[in-house]
């Protein structure tokens, strides 16, 4: 980085006029707001400015900035919990900041210290820290963001940039003691990314097309998408989750599979965190490789198949029961098996999350 932006030359100014704080029992994911934000600019002529903290406010942007038109824009998803010891955590850190610098890289957009962002970024969360829960169910959820600011209708590496991070409390994915499993519209005819795209990375031009499918979905009563690709229909993932599948494999052992990371899906946090886990316990064969819908579709005709279920972010673990396709609907086991292994990680994750044990990467 030509001229490093420095966590230690953050400028504060403390905003006068902080909000009361929502009910953690009432929080609908998205839309409501801490009292800061953090900023930092970029431009080809100056380097990185001094990271501001500053009163929570509305963005000034050149009508041609580039993010506007070509879509020069990523983000992270990623969450701050107050744990059982009143001591707040973020959670696997560093692999958030480490897919951020990779969809930077692919999206020309400058390159940054992931340590000083990061160091930015806890300090943003010190300023607000009185807005994460307190509440085992709620989290303070975490949106860097980055987009080119280049004020020119060019389509060419923009020579201005900016990160921001803003911050809002988030509830349960699910209500306290409901784990319901949803339904997802598998439907070949849609893809989400293809070999050589941008699907490994975070940018928000991957998500904006898929809410007209997801609306598809819900119109032919499912939740969700789970988004297949290639000619052999390999699934890949499911709306916003990696996806797992927990079966007995063709040679009679207990296996836990997921998609690889190929370029087609995105490297979750969650996804690497099961799989960390799940080959920790050691109690059953872990792969990564990719599996095809006629396999699927064998394996659930043979009651093979115990548990399939979505991991990411918002929900940790997510069950899957049912799978619409080519008009069929398809019923999956997931939490009439028991012992459930989704429950069984949502359980352990979700500690880790709110109590002191290591959160090392
Ligand atoms: C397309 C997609 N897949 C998977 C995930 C899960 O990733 P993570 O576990 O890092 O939240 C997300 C959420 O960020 C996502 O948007």
């Amino acid at each position: 980085c030509p001229s490093l932006s420095q966590a230690a030359d953050l400028v504060i100014e403390r905003n006068t006029a902080c909000k009361p704080k929502p009910d953690p029992s009432t929080l609908v994911f998205g839309k409501q707001f801490s009292d800061h934000m953090l900023t930092i600019t970029w431009s080809e002529k100056d380097g990185w400015e001094a990271p501001q903290i500053k009163p929570f406010q509305n963005l000034s942007l050149h009508p041609a900035s580039s993010a506007l038109h070509y879509s020069i824009e990523l983000f992270e998803g990623m969450k701050a919990f107050r744990g059982v010891d009143n001591h707040i955590r973020l959670f696997r850190p560093m692999l958030n900041m480490a897919r951020m610098h990779r969809s930077a890289d692919r999206s020309c957009l400058p390159l940054f210290d992931k340590g000083e962002l990061l160091e930015c970024i806890r300090k943003l969360v010190e300023v607000d820290q009185e807005w994460v829960p307190y509440s085992q169910d709620a989290s303070l959820y975490l949106r860097p963001t980055f987009i080119g600011i280049e004020p020119s209708l060019g389509v060419s590496r923009p020579g201005r940039a900016m990160i921001f991070v803003i911050l809002g409390p988030v509830g349960p994915y699910f209500a306290t003691g409901s784990f319901n499993p949803v339904s997802l519209l598998a439907d070949p005819s849609f893809v989400r990314a293809w070999q050589g795209g941008v699907g490994a990375y975070k940018m928000g031009g991957n998500y904006g097309p898929t809410i007209a499918v997801q609306n598809e979905a819900v119109k032919r009563g499912c939740q969700q998408v789970l988004w297949l690709y290639g000619e052999q229909e390999e699934i890949t993932e499911v709306g916003t989750m990696n996806l797992f599948i927990y079966w007995t494999n063709e040679k009679g052992e207990r296996e836990l599979v997921t998609p690889p990371l190929d370029g087609i899906i995105l490297p979750g946090v969650t996804r690497q965190s099961l799989l960390d886990l799940a080959r920790d316990w050691g109690e059953f064969k872990v792969t990564e490789r990719s599996v095809v819908m006629k396999e699927l579709l064998e394996a659930l005709d043979a009651g093979r198949i115990l548990e399939v279920f979505g991991a990411g972010t918002a929900c940790v673990v997510c069950p899957v029961g049912s799978l619409l396709y080519k008009g069929e609907m398809h019923q999956i086991p997931t939490m009439q098996n028991g012992p459930d292994l989704a429950k069984r990680f949502h359980k352990e994750l979700t500690d880790i999350q709110v109590s002191a044990r290591s959160h090392a990467d």
